[in-house]
């Protein structure tokens, strides 16, 4: 990265710090009242942990839990400051806001998002907050990277306080067309938020382009292409100030991935795993949080009619899916996995038999080490979101395909499409389209053409790791602050 950012040249606070709606660990209260850390869920976390533990940087975040005022502490090399949240936020700034406002709308709609004024003053209220966190663990002349969609204010909260800061802000959902951008109330405070940033970067160049369309409508703010830059960033004049946009597409720790899939312990859980599973001719895989987004039910509903259909055969096809839990209080969450579960217990009751279902459904989190295995174990994963900004699962299994066998079924709508071309893309609103990449996958190609797609998808994974896109992040970053 390129960047010293250890302790601060004035010995009070951190050069570099990074600013999410969650620290990298989650506070946990057990029945019994006690308390302790886990690793926190989801792409974001998994990230950015190595390279602030590179870095000696600071994190900025909530702790996971209502109402914890934990002291700032450090974690595995990274000073972690909490942003305490009551359970009165959390109900309205995340659940509401974040999570039943941006994130469907962010997501093409794909459920309708709701408007409440009250979720947005909370929204604002904790947004100030994580600046004015931020504000005082950042050393002077700091580097500070704001993450995603809960946090969309706080680079201009933030330059309000410190001037003196450099500003990145990174979006890991998909930024929506500027028709349903639009409908938000407070679309113009949204945009000038994130505008305070030197450095604006989204997942593909589409997203970045509907900010800068939005920039110029909301706020008067023409763009220029760079079309120097390797990164085709353009840039907007704000006032006095250039702010770059561009695009920046997240990944994995591939080579970690790459070895821990490689290690004796994972190939021999792998191989247990298959017998624990009756051994089946193909096992397909399907791991997400359990989110609406993430087409759960499509792949359900696919292999339910090639079952009905005779195109599969029960006896020789086994679906495990790993459905983590996620915002279970947020209704659109609870009406999914409700529809998740009864189709899955439609299935095996329809194809399964004693002590032998065709889908195994596990609705918690595993470790690492489990997840590696399931990943080595299986010959075809299915990853069929309606809407995703990246979808880092999907690279992570092409990480764990160190034989070269598997396949990959991805939809065209995961930002990952994008790069992962020799998967087989399906469009997930095209059932039939979904069944047959799943039949070519699965049973129709020949092993030589599932070995040639895999070794096109692993040189991509292997050669574009998460350390090159924070550095090319970076990079970009660093220039805007020289000009
Ligand atoms: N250890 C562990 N990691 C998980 C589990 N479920 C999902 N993950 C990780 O969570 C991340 C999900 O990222 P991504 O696919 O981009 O989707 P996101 O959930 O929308 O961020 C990946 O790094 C997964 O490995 C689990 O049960 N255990
Ligand atoms: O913090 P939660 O509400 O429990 O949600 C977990 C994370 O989900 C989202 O992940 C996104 O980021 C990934 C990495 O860039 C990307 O691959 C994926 O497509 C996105 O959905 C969310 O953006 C994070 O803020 C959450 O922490």
């Amino acid at each position: 990265m390129g960047r010293d950012a250890g302790t601060s040249s004035s010995g009070v606070g951190a050069d570099f710090v990074v600013v999410a709606n969650r620290l990298p660990v989650d506070l946990v209260r057990t029945a019994d009242g006690t308390e302790q850390w886990k690793a926190s869920p989801g792409g974001l976390v998994t990230a950015l942990e190595s390279i602030l533990k590179a870095n000696h940087g600071a994190w900025v975040g909530w702790p996971g839990v209502p109402d914890a005022v934990p002291e700032p502490f450090d974690s595995d090399g990274i000073r972690l400051h909490s942003v305490p949240l009551s359970a009165h936020d959390v109900e309205l700034y995340y659940e509401g806001f974040s999570n039943a406002t941006l994130w469907p709308l962010f997501h093409d709609v794909v459920v309708p998002p709701e408007y409440h004024r009250e979720w947005w003053n909370s929204y604002r209220d904790v947004n100030e907050r994580f600046a004015e966190a931020t504000a005082a663990a950042a050393a002077h002349g700091a580097t500070v990277w704001v993450q995603d969609y809960q946090l969309l204010l706080v680079p201009r909260l933030l330059r309000e306080l410190r001037p003196d800061l450099t500003i990145g802000f990174f979006l890991h959902i998909p930024f929506p067309p500027v028709e349903l951008f639009m409908q938000l109330p407070w679309r113009t405070e949204l945009v000038e938020g994130m505008l305070g940033a030197d450095l604006v970067g989204f997942h593909l160049p589409g997203g970045a382009d509907n900010f800068r369309i939005l920039a110029n409508k909301l706020r008067g703010h023409p763009s220029v292409r760079l079309t120097s830059s390797k990164t085709k960033a353009a840039e907007i004049r704000v006032d006095d100030r250039m702010v770059r946009v561009g695009a920046f597409p997240i990944s994995i720790d591939s080579t970690a991935v790459d070895s821990l899939a490689r290690s004796r312990e994972t190939l021999a859980r792998a191989a247990r795993l298959r017998d624990e599973l009756g051994s089946p001719r193909v096992l397909m895989l399907g791991v997400d949080r359990l989110d609406y987004t993430k087409g759960i039910d499509v792949r359900l509903r696919a292999l339910e009619e090639l079952f009905e259909e005779g195109r599969l055969d029960p006896a020789e096809v086994t679906f495990l899916q790993l459905a983590t839990p996620s915002r279970e209080r947020v209704e659109q969450y609870q009406i999914m996995r409700s529809r998740i579960e009864e189709s899955v217990g439609r299935i095996n009751g329809m194809f399964g038999e004693i002590g032998q279902p065709v889908v195994t459904y596990i609705h918690r989190p595993v470790p690492k080490s489990e997840l590696t295995a399931f990943y080595a174990a299986a010959d075809v994963m299915l990853v069929t979101p309606v809407r995703d900004g990246m979808n880092l699962v999907a690279k992570e299994y092409v990480a764990t395909c160190t034989d070269g066998a598997g396949a990959l079924v991805l939809s065209e709508f995961a930002g990952a499409a994008n790069e992962l071309r020799q998967a087989y893309l399906c469009n997930p609103h095209d059932l039939e389209g979904v069944k047959d990449a799943i039949m070519a996958a699965a049973v129709e190609d020949l092993p030589e053409e599932r070995r040639r797609r895999m070794r096109a998808l692993r040189r991509q994974v292997l050669g574009n790791d998460v350390h090159a896109w924070a550095r090319r992040f970076f990079d970009t970053l660093d220039a805007t602050s020289d000009s």
